[in-house]
């Protein structure tokens, strides 16, 4: 089977040059051409594909998410029928002569006795499980878990975990079975916590963190270590990092985070320094790419319920109750979905990515009324990023971002809430509205019992990766755990489609109107055909092996997102 490894040529327009002189982009990344990738699943080359051979090169990256720096840190390897494996970056890429050593795993009592306990090489992840009988294989990920071999001496290993971005349930979980792992599986004992996010790599003390001090943590919600918004300085975090000899970093968060995780780790290879980078994705609106479901989203799911019950008790106890939930979800309404599609009590469910409107035939305000007066009482449960669109005409306020430059959102329960009002009013129908936010209670509570287990699985994906020499996010792909580049969970965001048959489900659920016009409808279906037909990244190299594997993008089976 012929496979090649390829890196991008580099791009000789001279503007481009001049940016990236200016930037002090990695020379190496693009001019010199790495070794062969140690694992490659089969007899591997590694091909650097001329300007000519690709023509296209800036309309292609154009097209995809992709900038051309990320594309010089892309491993794409390709095989036979349409076979794609994305793989991820490893130390010795630019570290060659790197020394390897025997996995202390195989002498452990507990793992020994497993049965093919090392992951097999050749052993990929596909990220389209569903196909047909001409299907090209599409695009893979490498599988995650143990290696034979290992970068890192345990005695060499000086391992640091971070967390950022907003809470979620499971982060103390996971900074635990980190600890806990490196520990007892690979004997590392120097393990520290940076307190605060990012900005604790430069402006805190670092944690000493053992077995003993973290045994207790999960059971509690938040983290230990404290979390941030803001304060990525590359620059000033692998200054630490090298300071501090460090030589693994743990970093917690969402798709910002994991944006800084990226940075970092080009950071380090830039200064040629032996360092891993595990990315654990986090986020509670489940909003991360590729992935098929992020840690603690169960959780909220579950605890939201708590809020919507109470919603239906205020509202059923009420002459025209309507009780008002609002879940989070800035652009993602995945929480929203699930929890009204788990409760059953729920009238209508309102997703960023739905658009909705109030006023007139069809709209939701007449939906409200028509419900009312069938059965005296509803829920509506409404995530955090719907209807801005709506709020911002309405009250015309100037945009706000966090200090990591995400946007504020404007309250939409509260706005909802005198909408309501002022309608049932103007019509003199008797009402009451109560407004339930449980937001911030839906994620600071600690993990249940499958998303602990969960993060137990990714923190122990994690350190076999960073033991092994790889940089990367970890994941599950189709319910197998598997190292994913960066750029690919940052690339694009995971929204639920209104064009699948789970929003379809819901509608028939909760008997709402889907509030879409034909416009919209076809707007949906373009996007959804648009994602299908875009490029994948440099991979577009070859066109054929492009069209095809990228077609998964859009129907990448998820089990949030997926088909059933
Ligand atoms: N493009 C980026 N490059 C480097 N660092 C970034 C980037 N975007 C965000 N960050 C950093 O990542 C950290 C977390 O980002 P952010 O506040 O957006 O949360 P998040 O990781 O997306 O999690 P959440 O799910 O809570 O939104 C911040 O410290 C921020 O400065
Ligand atoms: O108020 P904070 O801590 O910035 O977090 C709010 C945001 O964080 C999230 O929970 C994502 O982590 C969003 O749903 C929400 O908009
Ligand atoms: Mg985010």
């Amino acid at each position: 089977m012929e496979s090649s490894h390829i890196i991008l040529p580099p791009d000789d327009d001279e503007e481009e040059q001049r940016r990236r002189e200016e930037e002090d982009e990695d020379p190496w990344a693009r001019s010199v051409l790495p070794p062969a990738a140690p694992e490659l699943p089969f007899s591997a080359s590694c091909v650097r594909i001329s300007r000519d051979s690709y023509p296209n090169l800036r309309a292609l990256r154009n097209a995809s998410s992709v900038s051309l720096a990320d594309a010089a840190y892309v491993k794409i390897s390709e095989g036979d029928f349409g076979y794609v494996l994305d793989d991820v970056p490893h130390l010795a890429d630019y570290l060659p002569d790197a020394p390897t050593y025997p996995n202390p795993l195989q002498d452990h009592p507990a793992y020994s006795t497993v049965r093919q306990y090392f992951v097999n090489e050749d052993d990929n992840v596909p990220q389209k499980v569903v196909v047909q009988k001409n299907s090209r294989r599409g695009i893979h990920f490498r599988c995650a878990g143990p290696r034979q071999r290992v970068y890192f001496g345990s005695d060499e290993v000086k391992a640091c975990i971070v967390t950022c971005g907003g809470l979620c349930p499971g982060l103390n979980t996971v900074i635990r079975e980190l600890v806990c792992g490196l520990s007892h599986m690979y004997n590392v004992n120097k393990i520290y916590g940076i307190q605060n996010g990012y900005k604790g790599f430069y402006s805190s003390n670092y944690l000493t963190l053992t077995p003993k001090s973290v045994n207790d943590i999960h059971k509690r919600g938040g983290t230990i270590l404290g979390t941030s918004r803001g304060g990525h300085d590359t620059k000033k975090i692998v200054d630490n990092i090298q300071d501090r000899g460090i030589n693994q970093v743990y970093i917690i968060g969402g798709d910002g985070t994991q944006k800084g995780a990226y940075e970092i780790c080009k950071e380090i290879r830039k200064r040629g320094l032996k360092v891993s980078v595990a990315g654990i994705p986090k986020t509670i609106d489940n909003d991360i790419a590729i992935i098929d479901k992020s840690f603690g989203f169960d959780t909220a799911v579950e605890e939201a319920q708590r809020a919507i019950n109470s919603a239906h008790v205020e509202a059923c106890s009420a002459e025209n109750g309507i009780g008002l939930v609002k879940l989070m979800g800035r652009y993602s309404g995945f929480i929203a979905m699930y929890a009204t599609l788990a409760s059953r009590d729920v009238d209508c469910c309102l997703i960023p990515e739905s658009p909705f409107y109030m006023d007139g035939e069809g709209g939701l305000l007449q939906y409200i009324e028509k419900r009312l007066k069938e059965s005296k009482h509803m829920v509506i449960v409404v995530a955090e990023g719907a209807g801005q669109d709506l709020i911002a005409k309405s009250l015309a306020t100037s945009e706000q971002q966090d200090a990591s430059g995400n946007k504020l959102l404007l309250d939409i329960g509260l706005w909802l809430t005198h909408k309501i009002k002022d309608y049932f009013k103007i019509k003199k129908m008797e009402m009451t509205i109560k407004y339930i936010d449980p937001t911030y209670m839906i994620r600071a509570i600690p993990s249940n019992a499958s998303d602990n287990v969960y993060c137990t699985l990714l923190s122990h994906s994690a350190i076999h990766g960073a033991m092994a020499g790889y940089s990367c996010t970890v994941g599950i792909v189709n319910g197998r755990h598997a190292y994913i580049p960066f750029y690919r969970v940052t690339s694009t965001r995971n929204k639920v489609k209104i064009t699948d048959r789970m929003w379809a489900r819901l509608l028939s659920s909760t008997n709402q109107p889907s509030f879409l016009s034909p416009k919209d409808i076809d707007e949906a279906k373009e996007t959804d055909d648009r994602m299908a037909n875009r490029p994948p990244l440099p991979t577009g190299i070859s066109h054929h092996h492009a069209a095809s594997s990228f077609d998964q993008t859009a129907s990448s089976s998820s089990s949030t997102n997926g088909e059933t």
